[in-house]
């Protein structure tokens, strides 16, 4: 049976001797076999992850022509209507109905007069944010930045599990893209026809997805088996896995794990996926067991995100995507 590695990031926390090593073998073997993970003692308060959600909640019960007052842009920030995306990059192969989701994503809060978006780079735009809802920037920020302090810390143990050392990464972490996601499912009618997902099965594109999973199931992942697994989050535990940009950067070392969510829990279902990624100009040299040259060139996180996507997936070519892989419509 598979299950999914429990890592305790507290030895590390703590300086206690061989700890790395340790996390580095449990990280290595979540990666290989299973590519989800979660962390306990992660640092990141409950309170502000139940304010976080509070938030979502309090962004989603907005009116609708609130919401669109922000609607997703080319840079994949901003509202997504519900049901305005369908996964076409459909990691089993399934046409799937358009995601039953909603969602408004947030990356890095750069101001106008920044190069990246003075130059008008893609992804590198200004976060949309709700002009009827009082506090909820700062609490957003808060989020991103507890997040991103995590997905430092983490990168240690990345480069341990991968043989590299310690700081390996650092360079390639200097400001580092990322994505809020804040979702909101509604409840799945028993009558809903069988390939309407919550969201379909899917490949994330990120370096890290960092989940704060709310109490309401309904994420699945596909194990190297071909089993659907329930991802059930345990008290106090984040679960985290690999999107393409791990695993192409790892030589395809590292899983990229397929997961779906399907919300037949007769309640409101809220989810906050963190797409933690490298720098933006950063270049990603495949890291291979024995140092010779990688299955694929190296590329950037731009050249990534935009022709990397375009050239695999070119049925989704001209349109905008999600940081989980899918065409957003209507964008
Ligand atoms: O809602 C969840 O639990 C996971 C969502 C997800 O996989 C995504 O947004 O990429
Ligand atoms: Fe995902």
């Amino acid at each position: 049976m598979t299950t999914i590695p429990v890592l305790d990031l507290k030895p590390l926390k703590d300086g206690a001797p061989g700890a790395l090593e340790k996390l580095g073998a449990e990280m290595r073997h979540a990666f290989t076999e299973i590519g989800f993970y979660f962390v306990r003692n992660h640092g990141i308060s409950e309170e502000l992850l139940d304010q976080t959600f509070a938030e979502a909640e309090r962004f989603h019960s907005q009116p609708v022509e609130a919401k669109l007052s922000v609607r997703i842009n080319e840079h994949n920030m901003g509202y997504m209507p519900m049901r305005g995306a369908t996964t076409r990059v459909n990691a089993v192969g399934d046409v799937a109905l358009p995601n039953a989701n909603e969602a408004v994503f947030f990356k890095r809060d750069l101001t106008p007069d920044h190069p990246d978006v003075v130059a008008g780079h893609r992804f590198r735009g200004l976060n949309q944010w709700p002009a009827g809802l009082p506090g909820f920037r700062e609490k957003i920020l808060d989020a991103c930045a507890a997040f991103e302090g995590l997905g430092m810390s983490l990168l240690p143990v990345y480069a341990t599990a991968l043989g590299k050392p310690a700081d390996f990464f650092a360079p390639f972490f200097t400001d580092p893209m990322f994505t809020l996601r804040m979702s909101h499912y509604p409840q799945q009618e028993a009558t809903a026809p069988e390939n309407e997902f919550g969201i379909a099965p899917h490949v994330d594109t990120s370096f890290m997805t960092i989940l704060a999973q709310n109490k309401i199931p309904g994420l699945s992942l596909r194990t190297t088996d071909g089993d659907w697994i329930d991802a059930p989050a345990p008290e106090g535990a984040l679960l985290i896995n690999g999107g393409q940009l791990l695993r192409r950067w790892t030589d395809n070392r590292f899983l990229a794990t397929p997961h779906r969510v399907i919300n037949r829990s007769g309640k409101e279902r809220y989810a906050i996926p963190f797409f933690f990624d490298c720098n933006y100009h950063a270049v990603m040299t495949p890291i291979t067991e024995d140092g010779t040259p990688g299955r694929m060139p190296p590329i950037t996180y731009a050249e990534f995100m935009t022709g990397y996507q375009k050239a695999n997936f070119h049925h989704a070519a001209e349109k905008p995507k999600s940081d989980e892989g899918v065409e957003l419509q209507g964008v």
